[in-house]
């Protein structure tokens, strides 16, 4: 709509403005044609003999007829090219029918071509009028009438933190019904107070049909979030992946101690007082993973009918199965299936044959699947007995049995 007005405002400027150059043009010339005129320019267009007037005359007729011709057939040319577009758009695609937007997509994505920006365009100035990311097919499915637009997010992946949230949105994402904000907005976290258009800002062109995804892991674990979600929309589709724990607080580690040199080691930070009797249950690391608490938030708001749960550790066994379940769960055609994945030996992990950035084989980056520091055996053991009891309540309150050690 915004789109049309602007493009309204553009056309009807610049034909009003040759209207106005054209009347001035008209005016000035009547005027020096006019025999007896007292106006400023008579004295000088009585210097204008006879025939010269006639030829004016005839000039400027020739002038409107040419104007005329011009705009009527302009007129007609766009509408031809137009129409000649949609129909070869529509055998491209082969839509069973116009308004079919989910199929358009899904044909559209079949195209593959990969451009990693393109614009749009304004029809009459051919200035862009936004810059989108995405393919062609968003600059055909526009031409045959589905206007891309954006949204806030359906769906949000909202944690755990360090248990997958970025494998699945890659994998997810292969989905032609699924678009994805490509970073983490922190929206719910951080910038609330900008408001819902400013987080619609940071989403993705979807036509209709197409599912809006964000990832946030640290959606899960703040406190004022799940209000804030269902103020959004209480009908919000919620994906939680989650892993062990243990190997959970673990990696969580790894990430910060990457990041600063002088970390001290895993076993002094996770337990108080040295010895491995008493969790410190208020290092991040070790919070996070008592996942029942903060399940039970969510549950304040969202049924669990609107949460799906996907193991961490068999997003990496099997992403296919997991990526089936999320499909099933969003209402979508199980497009994503083990075709899009092979296991990558030397990074030790499932990766992708392609992607909707990518056409060649890649996987995730090298902050996705580090090694892990050796941790002793005891402080594991520790920390898998401390874990249990809050494992037992989240297999209890989500119904299914992750069977973590
Ligand atoms: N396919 C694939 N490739 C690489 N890594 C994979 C994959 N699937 C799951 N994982 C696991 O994802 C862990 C990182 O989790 P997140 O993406 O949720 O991390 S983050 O919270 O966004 O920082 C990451 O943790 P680390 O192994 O500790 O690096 C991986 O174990």
């Amino acid at each position: 709509m915004e789109q049309k007005l602007v493009e309204w405002m553009g056309w009807s400027l610049k034909t009003g403005l040759a209207a106005a150059v054209y009347v001035c043009v008209c005016v000035c010339v009547c005027v020096c044609l006019c025999p007896g005129s007292d106006m400023f320019v008579s004295s000088w267009c009585h210097n204008v003999n006879l025939s010269s007037r006639n030829l004016i005359i005839a000039l400027l007729l020739c002038l409107t007829l040419v104007y005329f011709s011009y705009s009527f057939n302009a007129c007609l040319l766009n509408s031809i090219s137009r129409s000649l577009q949609q129909s070869n758009l529509r055998n491209l695609l082969a839509l069973p029918q116009r308004n079919d937007s989910k199929a358009a997509a899904a044909a559209a994505a079949n195209l593959q071509l990969n451009l990693s920006s393109l614009a749009i365009y304004n029809s009459s100035t051919g200035l862009p009028l936004a810059r989108i990311d995405g393919a062609p097919k968003y600059q055909l499915l526009r031409q045959q009438g589905l206007r891309p637009s954006r949204h806030l997010p359906d769906t949000l992946i909202i944690g755990v933190k360090k248990s997958g949230t970025r494998a699945l949105l890659e994998f997810i994402r292969l989905h032609p019904d699924v678009r994805a904000a490509g970073s983490e907005v922190h929206f719910f976290d951080r910038h609330y107070q900008r408001g819902l258009r400013w987080y619609r800002h940071h989403m993705p062109y979807t036509i209709e049909g197409q599912i809006t995804m964000e990832k946030t892991p640290s959606y899960f674990v703040t406190k004022e979030v799940p209000q804030r979600v269902y103020h959004m929309n209480p009908a919000s589709k919620l994906l939680i992946v989650v892993r062990d724990p243990v190997t959970r607080a673990i990696s969580d580690y790894t990430q910060a101690a990457s990041k600063k040199a002088d970390m001290k080691r895993f076993e002094q930070l996770a337990f108080i007082n040295g010895s491995y009797s008493v969790v410190d249950t208020n290092w991040g690391p070790v919070k996070i993973g008592v996942y029942a608490r903060y399940l039970e938030r969510w549950l304040l708001f969202f049924p669990l009918s609107q949460l799906l749960f996907i193991s961490g550790e068999r997003l990496i066994m099997d992403p296919a199965y997991e990526i089936g379940r999320v499909q099933d769960f969003l209402g979508l055609k199980r497009v994503v299936t083990e075709k899009h994945f092979y296991f990558n030996a030397t990074k030790g992990f499932p990766c992708l044959f392609k992607s909707e950035a990518r056409s060649t084989p890649h996987c995730l980056g090298k902050t996705k699947g580090r090694n892990h520091p050796h941790i002793d055996a005891n402080a594991i053991e520790r920390l898998r007995e401390f874990y249990r009891p809050f494992n037992n309540k989240f297999y209890q309150l989500t119904g299914i049995n992750f069977a973590w050690p």
